[in-house]
């Protein structure tokens, strides 16, 4: 059992370094097995727990897979797949494993998904990936426990989307790759890891256009070949330790962090009381002001990420009036609101909307992380706690952040990551 153990109260000040992004190397890892010679070079890729569970999951279906987690780099060798079968224990501790499904379907002919795991956010489907897989011509059987997918060659052909989902692009888009004939993915994703997936497909020679507007389209190849990518930096740890600079009053400086990529989550926090200042490739964040109460609406991008909600409500509680939360994308990402109120805060949840009463000051508690991002929402709220703050669930927390207490540490944070075994030894 992982938990966080955090110290409030300290200032936050200096360097952190930003990881490549999770949501950019897990459907990269799914692109490297569409290659059928050679080996596959990823670097920049996070150290977390949904990467170990990805080389697991890899490994399963036969590719041989080395991760160099000190150089942070990924070595894939997908020339022999040997089995359509992504097993349950593995496939459901994480959401990526959703995007080995396009690999599997034009290497071996099948998929068998045991599994699907992620965030316990609330309904979480994936229709549109199926129906997307049907049109383009392969079978889909959902069983109760296991899903078969089986195509003999995919044929290129209007696709749509009814939301731009994001792993549904991605899955669209490499499923298409391979396919014979062209493509079109009607409402497609816009978010940039998307298009950095793009560029990396592209590079493996896949025809692609329109990455960005909404409308791609995919020209199918016969082959994709082996590449080396360097994954894009992590939005959303960015985002986490521009609000942990935030809730604490500090000045850190991001390397590697882009504010094209934060987008309006930048001007939320500007909004807020935050300042942001770009000296060449490193983002200094900083806040010496009281913080304002804010409203936010989530949304696909260019719209305020979702993952950045929870974090964004721990912020919220020490702003001075009533902030406003309205989440669109997820049914059931409130739960972090109850754990707050435990630490003190005022939250008020009605639906899908939140009322964040402000100011509150917080103190330590014994808290859990619901899902990723409130766990890590909740390591916010102890850095600026009084008193000590015991977070549960930390394997949540590890499944997107790498080195988080070592990199909390290096700010002056009293973060210490604690294992424990289940019978309390
Ligand atoms: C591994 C990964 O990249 N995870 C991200 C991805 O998840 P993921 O790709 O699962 O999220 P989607 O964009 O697909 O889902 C967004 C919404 O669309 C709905 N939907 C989606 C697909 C579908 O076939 N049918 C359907 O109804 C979902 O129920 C959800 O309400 O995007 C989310 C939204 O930005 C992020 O929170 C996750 O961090
Ligand atoms: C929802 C998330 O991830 P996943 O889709 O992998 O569950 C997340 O990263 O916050």
């Amino acid at each position: 059992m992982v938990s966080y153990r955090v110290r409030g109260g300290n200032v936050l000040r200096g360097t952190a370094f930003i990881q490549g992004a999770k949501n950019a190397v897990l459907p990269m890892i799914g692109a490297a097995l569409l290659a059928a010679e050679g080996r596959t070079v990823l670097r920049n890729v996070p150290v977390i727990e949904d990467v170990r569970r990805a080389v697991e999951l890899a490994e399963a279906i036969g590719a041989k897979v080395e991760f160099h987690e000190s150089e942070r780099t990924l070595v894939i060798d997908a020339s022999r797949l040997t089995s359509p079968v992504l097993p349950a224990e593995i496939a459901r501790r994480f959401r990526g494993s959703v995007l080995f499904v396009p690999a599997l379907l034009h290497r071996l002919g099948e998929a068998i998904i045991e599994g699907i795991g992620g965030c316990n956010l609330g309904s979480r489907n994936l229709d549109f990936h199926y129906l997307g897989y049907k049109r383009l011509g392969a079978m889909v059987d959902e069983g109760e426990a296991v899903i078969h997918i089986k195509a003999g060659g995919l044929l290129g052909a209007p696709l749509y989307l009814d939301t731009p989902s994001h792993t549904g692009t991605e899955n669209l888009i490499m499923a298409a790759s391979l396919a014979r004939g062209t493509t079109v993915i009607e409402n497609a994703a816009l978010e940039p890891e998307v298009l950095d997936v793009i560029t990396m497909l592209s590079r493996m020679g896949a025809r692609i256009r329109g990455g960005g507007t909404g409308f791609i389209t995919v020209e199918g190849v016969d082959e994709l070949t082996a590449v080396e990518h360097t994954v894009m930096p992590d939005r959303l740890d960015a985002g986490v330790f521009a609000m942990a600079a935030a809730i604490t009053g500090g000045d850190v400086s991001l390397v590697g962090a882009s504010l094209e990529h934060l987008g309006v989550v930048r001007w939320k926090l500007e909004q807020m009381g935050v300042e942001f200042e770009e000296h060449g490739a490193v983002l200094q964040v900083r806040r010496d002001r009281p913080l304002r109460p804010i409203n936010v609406i989530t949304d696909t991008y260019p719209g305020f990420a979702t993952d950045l909600q929870s974090p964004l409500m721990t912020v919220a509680c020490l702003a001075e009036g009533s902030s406003y939360i309205h989440e669109r994308i997820f049914d059931g990402r409130f739960a972090l609101a109850g754990e707050l109120n435990k630490m003190g805060a005022n939250v008020e949840v009605e639906g899908s909307r939140a009322v964040v009463h402000g100011p509150t000051p917080l103190h330590g508690a014994g808290v859990t992380a619901h899902d990723l991002r409130s766990g890590i929402a909740l390591v916010l709220a102890g850095l600026a706690a009084e008193g000590e703050t015991s977070i549960g669930s930390g394997y949540l927390i590890d499944r997107g952040h790498g080195a988080l207490a070592q990199r909390m540490q290096a700010l002056g944070a009293d973060v210490v990551r604690e294992i424990s075994t289940s019978d309390g030894r």
